[in-house]
């Protein structure tokens, strides 16, 4: 069988390069390179379609075919759309048909083409759309992120949407994602409440019903327990032990060194609402008397120096991060850590469960959440928001197997962190339940069968969704009838 995953806004490299350094390249490429990756493994012929870069800014996508290292079965193939420099995934909607022929004009050349498709993201989606009309190949989408939940979290009022459209273009987003869900012959989603609370937005009554169990998987992603584990005490500990080191003593005050640290290290989008995190430590006497806290950041030697140079949202939220600090007067109380890959962010994970660390998600709304599962993966007790994915990943109803917090509480967040360390049989026992709970249940193979008996499912009983391709551009004043008209949208409404 051979399987397509589309997913245009680029990046897939043998050498992972970028991810997470800059705000586009996050968990969505961490979740297709996995899934794709343990398909292969399963013995099953996959080709991810991405987006050819020819940028100086953004080396390493040149090539036309690329392939991961002792992975057979799998390649990468970079399409040429919408010019050649590095696009945000905000501006590739114009160019989505593009991409679209570019996989059809690859198919043709080789005259074959694949038995199924999966898409992410809202742009993968749209493209899985189209393609099924040219080649007649059912697809399934998986959102990652949808976009009426990013309107939500960033507060989009009649006043602002005009601004925040201009940034993120939703007016090509919202009727895309509508495309996408409705097209699809299955919406795959990693939790039971992005099915049921992020789906059933009113922005997109009409496209799909939630209640509609043939629409629906629920598969969850996974955690590669080959890099996230806990520990260890080898030699390449050593070498994060010297960087951690080296940026303490930039940092700190000499006193704090031995300090717990409470761990950061999300992409610096405004909605991981890092500056809920650093305003909660600077608030409460007694998490500044106790412990540092410790942001990640990639590709900056010097955050406090390099931040004004920093261009975009992701330059803002650390001006604003700086900022803060300063104002509180705890500058000798926070830390910045350069790493550069998965593997260092890992080890440096089980350097500060040793030190009785703990890691903090304050996010404002996570549709999954790889990251916090990741740092549980290598022993250390998580506090995480309680919006979104990570409230069905930390908790089965009865226990929970991290601290959940509202992130929109200060007071909340901050008493989360000071109930782990404050107190080291606390400490322990959420670090265990979080291990536990990490162990048998989140495997990039178990997402991998999942996604394939969804697909053998629809290959044998084939798929009955009627197409509904509509534009991908509404006005503006659409979208504000949309979000804003709450219940003046009918079922039936085009968008
Ligand atoms: O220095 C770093 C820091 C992080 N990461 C990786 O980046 C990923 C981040 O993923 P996640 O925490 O899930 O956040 P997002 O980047 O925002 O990912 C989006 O897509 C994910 C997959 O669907 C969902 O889990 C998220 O909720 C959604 O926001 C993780 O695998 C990290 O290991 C690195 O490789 N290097
Ligand atoms: O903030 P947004 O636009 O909802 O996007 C989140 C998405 O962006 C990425 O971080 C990068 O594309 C994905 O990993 C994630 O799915």
């Amino acid at each position: 069988m051979r399987i397509a995953f589309l997913n245009p806004q680029g990046n897939f490299d043998p050498e992972d390069r970028y991810w997470t350094e800059h705000p586009d390249f996050g968990g969505q490429l961490v979740y297709v390179k996995e899934v794709a990756q343990a398909m292969a493994r399963q013995g099953i012929k996959v080709d991810i379609f991405t987006r050819r870069i020819v940028d100086p800014d953004w080396p390493g996508f040149e090539s036309h075919i690329d392939y991961y290292p002792g992975v057979e079965n799998l390649r990468i193939i970079r399409i040429s759309f919408g010019g050649e420099k590095f696009l945000r995934k905000e501006d590739l909607w114009p160019h989505i048909d593009e991409y679209v022929n570019g996989i059809c004009k690859y198919y043709q050349e080789k005259n074959c083409k694949p038995d199924f498709i999966t898409t992410h993201y809202g742009d993968g989606g749209l493209a899985g759309a189209l393609l099924k009309e040219k080649l007649g190949v059912p697809f399934t989408f998986t959102a990652h992120s949808l976009g009426a939940q990013k309107l939500d979290k960033l507060g989009a009022t009649p006043e602002n949407i005009r601004e925040l459209n201009d940034i993120y273009h939703f007016t090509n987003r919202i009727p895309a994602e509508r495309i996408c869900m409705s097209n699809s012959a299955v919406n795959i989603v990693s939790t039971r409440m992005e099915r049921f609370k992020q789906y059933s937005h009113h922005v997109y009554r009409g496209a799909i019903d939630v209640e509609d169990d043939k629409r629906f998987a629920v598969i969850p992603p996974g955690v590669n327990t080959k890099i996230f584990y806990p520990d260890c005490a080898g030699k390449c500990e050593q070498n994060i032990e010297k960087k951690i080191k080296t940026s303490f003593h930039r940092d700190l005050n000499p006193e704090r060194l031995d300090f717990p640290c409470i761990i950061a290290s999300s992409r610096l989008d405004p909605k991981k609402n890092h500056i809920g995190l650093v305003r909660a430590y600077a608030g409460n006497q007694k998490l500044l008397e106790k412990a540092n806290l410790c942001i990640i950041v990639r590709g900056m030697e010097n955050p406090w120096q390099e931040y004004t140079r920093l261009e975009g949202v992701e330059g803002q939220v650390l001006a604003q991060i700086i900022r803060t600090i300063e104002k509180k007067g705890i500058r000798g109380n926070v830390c910045f850590i350069n790493l550069e890959s998965q593997k260092e962010l890992a080890e440096c994970y089980r350097y500060f469960a040793k030190k009785g660390g703990i890691f903090a998600l304050t996010a404002l709304y996570e549709p999954f959440g790889l990251a916090p599962l990741e740092a549980a993966a290598c022993g250390l007790p998580v506090v995480v928001t309680r919006n979104g994915g990570p409230s069905e990943s930390f908790s089965d109803g009865k226990q929970e197997f991290a601290v959940l917090i509202n992130p929109e509480s200060e007071k909340e967040i901050a008493e989360g962190l000071l109930r782990l360390i404050d107190n080291h049989k606390e400490w322990q026992k959420i670090r265990q339940a979080g291990l536990e709970r990490i162990k048998n249940r989140y495997t990039w193979d178990k997402t991998a069968s999942g996604y394939l008996e969804v697909i053998e499912r629809l290959l044998e009983n084939g798929e009955h969704v009627e197409r509904k391709i509509t534009g991908w551009e509404i006005s503006l004043k659409r979208l504000s009838e949309l979000y804003f008209g709450e219940g003046k949208i009918n079922d039936s409404d085009e968008v």
